[in-house]
């Protein structure tokens, strides 16, 4: 990857602005100082530590003349030289800053490294081979693998063929044509901003991870996708193209990882103007460390997985988590109020945000310190949280970080029925002893994720028997209803052993056992790998999705039934027969819980498949909020969850948004559409209340066209 400038910033206390500065090449106001030596990735003791049967890994912490020593004096040598107020060596502590360049994993032409088009990286997937569903991935532990029981599994559930498979689609050759303002071309092509007009380029940034999406992209069926695709290297870019944009009305659709599940990422297929892809993979510096009040500043382009490994070389972490963080970004979790499986610890997005920066067309949007709260509302992070790239661009981030955690350990639970696991998981809240990750799986889900485990010779065979005995005959557990919940602790290994101790006390009071680490690994392992299902199950007729909400406790189990049933019905109803709804409880709140969907279906002989998967999911966002659930708990609203915004929010709730709208992007050229069902043209200048309602007819006709489909099966 191309690195951007490099610059070593040291900030002192009486520096301009009390907000932190960031270290722009156009606008430097701090002094560069030698690259300290403490930024050379560490090599880390570990202190193996086993308990009876759960999986326990010791943390990567730093060496005892580690690197916090080091940085420190490192820094308050070098700003001694430079700065009045860094010659008192607390002075020079309390105002330790350190930034640093990121080499990411990916590079500029992702798709040199990521599939073009599906999910992940290109030597990654699943794949049919002598009749055997397979896994290959070096990047994952189940690379390699022959799946019998998981090839079992597909075939009884789906009634499907594994010969015969689509082959991969072609890479196009041709793109839609783009639409062109050249004035906004001239003035880019000296504005020092890279830039493409590539058909490639743009047409894998035209999309996120939707079915719809993906399904769209190998049928090559988008009309419009970015007519130039640009690569900023700092806020002050981003702030000069926004402005450029803005003269020439140009829409500038932000993009990150492209990981949304909600249409986000979406081109809007109906814009007339000019369309600029603003990727943000080229931001992606660290720009400052401060170890003192333990907070980090990152560049919103940053992927995930670089955030973490630069921070795990200064023994930190910022805990965040989402299943996408291999791919994700910053900006991106900021950008869709992202949910992390650790968020137990560490909390979400919104926990973990100390401050932001935000270009829109009508200036920078930014709280002016970064003191940890403050009581002048509202607070304006919460309208850049959760803003999908339809005000401005994310540019930096200050987050919360913390030290590595001494401890990690795996362990799982069984649970006679899912309604006793999810009274476990109300009790687990209430007391406030959540485990870093605590996922409660129901049986369908259960039973899938066991058949991904690799076969065995017959000696494992015969302990799995074993306990399989022990399950149905001593605990008297049914298998037909059997559910499972995996546990990952962190911190300090005597809390974790008291943390474990309570959850299983717990567990035990509704019938539950512990089924040790190996499971409880396994299945966050699964995690990362079960994203690529999708693409084998496309080429062999199977569709599937995710779809997620948060609920109050006292609805939880029966909005996850009431769904599934309703699920089941609209597919009796429209003749599919072979399909598999599961559920699982991923996050626990003092309130609440998080509850996650996967549905998928044999699609043979379906002629509007993908519409009939959108009709199905549509009812079932019906009945999840008609149960009292939220329109998303994480993974946005984007396009697809659009028609329910208004009334989720509020029509008051409604005319806030698009006032504060109106007031950043005056000529909506953050028009991606989110949020609220996108306008054309011609609405630009009616009242709101004529738009609100065109945003109503707009969502009625939509859901119109749907059940106006003829579903019908072919066969
Ligand atoms: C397999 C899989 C697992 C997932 N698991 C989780 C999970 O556990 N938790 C979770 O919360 N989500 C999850 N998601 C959803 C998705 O990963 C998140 O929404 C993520 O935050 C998107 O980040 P991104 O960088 O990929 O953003 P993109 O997909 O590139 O963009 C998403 C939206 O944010 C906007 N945006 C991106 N960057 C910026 C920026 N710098 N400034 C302004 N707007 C911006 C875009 O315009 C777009 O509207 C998952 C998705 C997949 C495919």
């Amino acid at each position: 990857m191309a690195m951007t400038n490099k610059c070593i910033n040291y900030v002192t206390s009486n520096s301009t602005s009390s907000a932190e500065k960031s270290c722009d090449s156009e606008n430097v106001p701090h002094l560069a100082i030698r690259a300290p030596a403490a930024l050379v990735e560490h090599t880390y003791k570990s202190k193996a530590s086993e308990t009876a049967k759960s999986t326990t890994t010791t943390t990567p912490t730093p060496t005892e003349s580690g690197t916090a020593e080091m940085l420190t004096s490192d820094l308050a040598n070098g700003g001694a030289q430079s700065s009045p107020a860094s010659t008192t060596s607390d002075m020079a502590i309390l105002d330790e800053r350190l930034s640093k360049d990121v080499e990411s994993v990916f590079p500029k032409k992702r798709q040199d490294v990521l599939k073009w088009y599906g999910w992940g990286y290109n030597d990654s997937e699943f794949y049919v081979e002598n009749d055997m569903i397979c896994f290959r991935g070096k990047k994952y532990p189940l690379d390699g693998t022959v799946l019998p029981l998981f090839t079992e599994w597909v075939l009884n559930r789906f009634q499907c063929t594994l010969h015969n498979k689509l082959p991969l689609p072609e890479l196009p050759t041709e793109f839609p044509k783009p639409t062109v303002n050249a004035e906004f071309l001239q003035e880019l092509a000296t504005s020092g901003i890279a830039h493409s007009l590539e058909g490639m380029d743009r047409l894998i940034r035209c999309h996120g991870q939707t079915l719809h999406d993906i399904y769209y992209l190998c049928s090559n069926k988008f009309q419009r996708i970015p007519d130039v695709v640009t690569w900023p290297t700092s806020h002050s870019k981003v702030v000069r193209l926004v402005e450029m944009a803005h003269r020439h009305n140009v829409v500038v659709l932000p993009y990150g990882g492209g990981t949304s599940v909600s249409g986000a990422t979406t081109c809007p297929q109906e814009e007339k103007r000019m369309m600029c892809c603003l990727d943000t993979s080229q931001m992606n510096r660290m720009v400052w460390l401060n170890k003192s009040n333990m907070t980090v500043c990152f560049e919103a382009g940053i992927v995930g997985q670089d955030l973490e490994r630069t921070l795990r070389s200064q023994g930190l972490t910022v805990g965040h988590e989402p299943d996408s963080y291999e791919f994700s970004t910053l900006g991106g979790w900021v950008a869709t109020r992202a949910s992390g499986m650790k968020k137990n610890v560490y909390g979400n997005i919104e926990d973990l945000v100390v401050h932001v920066k935000m270009v829109t067309a009508n200036g920078v949007l930014e709280r002016e310190c970064t003191a940890p709260r403050v009581s002048c509302g509202p607070d304006f992070n919460h309208i850049i949280m959760g803003s999908e790239g339809t005000l401005g661009v994310i540019t930096e981030v200050v987050l919360k970080v913390r030290p590595l955690p001494a401890v990690r350990r795996y362990n799982s639970l069984v649970f006679p029925d899912f309604e006793s696991g999810v009274q476990f998981m109300r009790e687990v809240a209430l007391r406030r002893c959540q485990p870093s990750s605590v996922r409660l799986m129901d049986n369908e889900q259960f039973i899938m994720g066991q058949s991904l485990k690799p076969p065995k010779g017959w000696k494992a065979s015969i302990v799995d028997y074993v306990k399989k005995f022990y399950v149905t005959s001593i605990k008297g557990i049914d298998l037909s209803s059997i559910c499972a919940a995996t546990l990952l602790f962190e911190g300090e290994l005597e809390d974790v052993n008291r943390q474990e101790e309570l959850v299983i006390g717990i567990a035990k009071k509704y019938k539950g056992f512990a089924a040790g680490g190996e499971n409880g690994e396994r299945g966050y392992i699964m995690t990362f790998v079960i994203a690529y299902m999708r693409d084998l199950g496309l080429r062999h007729d199977i569709i599937a999705e995710s779809f997620e909400t948060s609920v109050p406790w006292d609805r939880c189990a029966r909005l996850c039934r009431n769904v599934k049933q309703r699920v089941s019905l609209e597919c009796h109803a429209r003749s599919v027969h072979h399909y598999s709804i599961s559920c699982r409880v991923t996050q626990t709140y003092d309130a609440g819980a998080c509850v996650y969907f996967y549905f998928a279906f044999n699609m043979k002989g379906f002629e509007h498949p993908v519409e009939l998967f959108e009709y199905i999911e549509s009812a079932a966002r019906d009945e999840i909020l008609k149960c009292g659930g939220s329109l998303s708990h994480h993974h946005g609203v984007g396009k697809i969850r659009s028609r329910w915004y208004e009334h989720t929010i509020t029509k008051t709730g409604t005319e806030v948004y698009k006032a504060t709208k109106e007031r950043l992007d005056p000529k909506n050229i953050f028009a991606t559409g989110n949020l609220l069902p996108a306008h054309s043209d011609e609405d630009k200048d009616k009242p709101s209340e004529e738009l609100t309602s065109h945003s109503k007819a707009a969502a009625v006709a939509s859901l119109t066209n749907l059940t106006n489909i003829k579903f019908k099966s072919k066969l």
